[in-house]
């Protein structure tokens, strides 16, 4: 049977954002970040299990700790960059998943998902023989900045995305990608096209932010109020 699991890298410690307080466990509507995106994939039926990786010495989860049920598991194996932690966490469920298995991986700082989403993701690449990600056309004009932070030049945007994640792959490719990626990738979606796929873009939304700098906080703290005043 076809089964979707969660690996989620929380070992980041939120340098852009600034602070003593590793971002995934920042404040946001009233629970930590890393909440939000927990409490959507616990509750979806279609999600078998999910995969927390936060840092080695992380003194902070057990502090924020929120009961999700059975299908939230945590392990503190998080590596030196994203794709390190990714790659632990893969290896720590070895036995526990099928080779098969559907893992999508999501930032623990995309507190903005929804179950539209995921459930357009699962459905658009359910039947898949890659896999793929959440990603956004470029809306914007595009410049390329000199040394003085003058336009260089106005780049075509044409055929451009932006990667969002969830971004899902079938366990063994995922693992292979990560195992044999050169350099850093800075998502899966790099790994597996390193080993000379193509991953279907699946349209994602604006909501679905990364919260990166201060002012993204600002902005999916609107965004989660607005979804909730139109929930009541
Ligand atoms: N060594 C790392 C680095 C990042 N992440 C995770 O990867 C996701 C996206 O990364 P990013 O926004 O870059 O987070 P940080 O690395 O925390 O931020 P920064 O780059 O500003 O330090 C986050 O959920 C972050 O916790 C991780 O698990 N392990
Ligand atoms: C995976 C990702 O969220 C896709 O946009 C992004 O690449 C991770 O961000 P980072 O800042 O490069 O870690």
């Amino acid at each position: 049977m076809l089964k979707f699991h969660v690996l989620i890298p929380a070992a980041g410690s939120g340098s852009r954002m600034g602070g003593t307080l590793p971002k995934q466990y920042l404040p946001l509507n009233g629970k930590p970040l890393i909440h939000h995106a927990l409490s959507l994939f616990a509750s979806a039926s279609r999600i078998t299990s999910v995969h927390v990786v936060i840092a080695p010495d992380d003194a902070l989860w057990s502090q924020h700790e929120v009961d999700h049920g059975s299908k939230v598991v945590v392990h503190a194996l998080g590596g030196a960059t994203r794709a390190a932690t990714v790659l632990n966490g893969l290896e720590a469920i070895a036995g526990q998943v099928a080779e098969d298995d559907w893992i999508l991986v999501h930032d623990a700082a995309r507190p903005g998902l929804s179950m539209v989403m995921l459930d357009r993701l699962l459905d658009s690449l359910q039947e898949d023989a890659v896999g793929g990600l959440l990603a956004i056309p470029l809306a914007d004009t595009l410049k390329r900045a000199d040394a003085g932070q003058r336009v260089a030049k106005t780049e075509p945007r044409d055929g451009l995305w932006q990667a969002q994640t969830p971004q899902m792959f079938r366990y063994a490719l995922l693992k292979q990608a990560l195992q044999q990626a050169g350099g850093v990738p800075t998502d899966e979606a790099q790994a597996v096209e390193a080993l000379g796929f193509s991953p279907k873009l699946v349209p994602g939304e604006l909501r679905n932010l990364k919260i990166t700098y201060p002012q993204d906080l600002q902005l999916a703290e609107a965004i989660l109020l607005a979804d909730a005043r139109s929930n009541t």
